[in-house]
């Protein structure tokens, strides 16, 4: 008998596989991390086989916690890490270059002159994104024009291009299957998210052959079965994928328009259900595709933060003020302020509302009497005003009243910068018991897909609320904190490197 839902979570720093039962509680999860290459000043690379089998890894450690043969699995569904780029040949299914990471800012270049060349308002109609690094279109343009012979290559047909969710399941299925999901296309600036399909003009501006690009299809339905041999003798149907922050916003059962959540992983991103109507932005969000079921297409508005957790993780591997994240909350708990210090996360530019790929870290406010802890707090602070730029420009752009915040990833763990983050917006901020909501949202699509649950209504009542934090602070202390935040990013943004 079928009890379980496997859920692949592929992320920026580590894979994760994880087994649901029918209730939407995790049983088991096996994680791996994988390698980062920064071969270049601002560049962020992986290596697409040693995230295959990363992932092969955790699929096996998952079921062996458990004790669960893969008999039991109903359905696997997989949310990715977006934008991240592999080619790959078709013949050989090997990649022939590293992946090019969402973070990295090897194609700046690319995008300037494209941004110089007036295209700026055709992606942006088109594709409701902004001409930046961060999405593929332009990563996939730097592979084929520096690895050699890649372009002939890959206009006669021979190479592939996908996303971390179109690798997996090209590797799961033996490479019977090129798919993607709309979620993930809406990353590319490639698709156009109002026709739901590639959209040629683009790809011609790009220089990208359409013959490399996946099939779209809808986030729940199934696009094939795992082999035998790696799914240790049995076949499962793989009936789920969305990006990671689109499957968080479902595992957070925000069906309805106006509910918004924010995940605080290596970056913080925050998605607003719009219904199915797309709102465009004049602040700097993304529209984008949220997961539609049953052939219905949803829209969200997206803010983006590159730096989000992994400032915590500067702290603790960079500057080594502790040994684990957790240890942040009880130091920034010991002081009553950051004493006016600010730390303007901004390692790899800013995103929105600013949009500032030049822009880089910076701290103000420093005294003699500036502490580790007041330090520490800071920089927590820094993530929940980040938060906060991008909530101001949401409610702007929507129109809409924003009731509260659900939140998930691994900082939102911290009851300090979740105190600090209802405080600073003054609205109320709830984490579910389940942190894991990526995960619970591809094992939601899947299992809607394969009859492991009904509906959205079965699972909406599965959302269980863990903490509920309510604003305390005087308006005219989190008016004055505020103030000091805008005046330290924009004396940030005046710092450019190469001035
Ligand atoms: N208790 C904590 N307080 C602050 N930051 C934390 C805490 N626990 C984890 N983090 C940060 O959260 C990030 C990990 O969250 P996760 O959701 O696993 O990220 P991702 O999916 O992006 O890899 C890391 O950057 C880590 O520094
Ligand atoms: O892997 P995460 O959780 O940091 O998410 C990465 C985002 O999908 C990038 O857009």
């Amino acid at each position: 008998m079928e009890k379980y839902i496997m859920a692949i979570d592929q992320g920026t720093t580590s894979s994760r596989a994880i087994l649901f039962d029918k209730s939407g509680q995790p049983v088991s999860v096996g994680q791996k991390e994988f390698e980062q290459f920064f071969p270049k000043s601002g560049w962020v690379e992986h290596d697409a086989n040693e995230i295959w089998t990363s992932v092969l890894s955790c699929m096996a450690d998952a079921l062996r916690k458990a004790d669960v043969s893969p008999a039991q699995i109903k359905g696997i569904g997989i949310t990715n890490q977006r934008e991240t780029t592999v080619v790959w040949d078709k013949e050989t299914g090997k990649p022939i270059y590293h992946a090019l990471v969402w973070q990295s800012r090897q194609t700046e270049s690319i995008c300037r002159q494209l941004r110089e060349d007036g295209y700026e308002d055709i992606f942006r109609k088109k594709t409701g994104l902004l001409i930046d690094p961060y999405f593929s279109g332009t990563k996939v343009k730097w592979i084929l024009d520096n690895v050699e012979g890649a372009r002939e290559r890959a206009e006669k047909g021979e190479l592939l291009f996908g996303t971390m969710d179109t690798w997996l399941i090209y590797k799961l299925t033996g490479g019977k299957v090129h798919v993607t999901d709309y979620t993930n296309a809406s990353r590319t600036l490639m698709y156009n998210i109002y026709e739901l399909e590639w959209d040629q003009e683009l790809l011609d501006i790009l220089n990208v052959p359409s013959s490399m690009l996946p099939e779209v299809k809808s986030s729940s339905e199934v696009y094939g079965k795992t082999l035998d041999y790696h799914f240790f003798g049995y076949q499962v149907p793989i009936a789920g994928v969305a990006g990671d922050q689109q499957a968080a916003l479902f595992g957070q059962t925000c069906f309805e328009k106006g509910m918004v959540k924010n995940t605080y992983g290596t970056g913080c991103f925050m998605l607003m259900h719009t219904g199915e109507q797309p709102v465009q932005s004049k602040h700097g969000l993304l529209t984008t595709l949220a997961c539609g079921i049953d052939g219905k297409v949803e829209y969200a508005l997206e803010g983006s933060i590159f730096v989000g957790g992994s400032s915590i993780q500067w702290l603790r591997d960079g500057l080594r003020m502790f040994n684990q994240a957790q240890q942040s909350e009880v130091y920034a708990k010991r002081v009553e302020s950051a004493d006016g210090v600010y730390v303007v996360p901004a390692f790899v530019g800013l995103g929105t509302p600013y949009w500032d790929s030049d822009a880089r870290g910076a701290v103000f406010g420093l005294t003699r009497a500036t502490s580790k802890e007041h330090f520490i707090r800071a920089t927590l602070e820094g993530i929940a005003y980040q938060t906060k730029d991008v909530l101001m420009a949401m409610i702007e752009d929507s129109e809409m009243t924003v009731q509260s915040l659900r939140v998930d990833g691994g900082a939102a763990a911290n009851d300090f910068l979740m105190q600090f983050q209802s405080d600073i917006l003054n609205v109320p901020v709830e984490r579910p018991i389940t942190l894991e909501t990526t995960a619970l949202g591809a094992a939601y699509l899947a299992g809607l897909a394969v009859g492991f649950w009904k509906d959205k209504e079965e699972i909406k009542e599965q959302w269980q609320l863990d903490n509920k934090f309510e604003a305390e602070m005087e308006s005219e202390i989190r008016e004055k904190l505020y103030h000091g935040w805008k005046k330290a990013v924009q004396a940030t943004r005046v710092f450019k490197m190469d001035d």
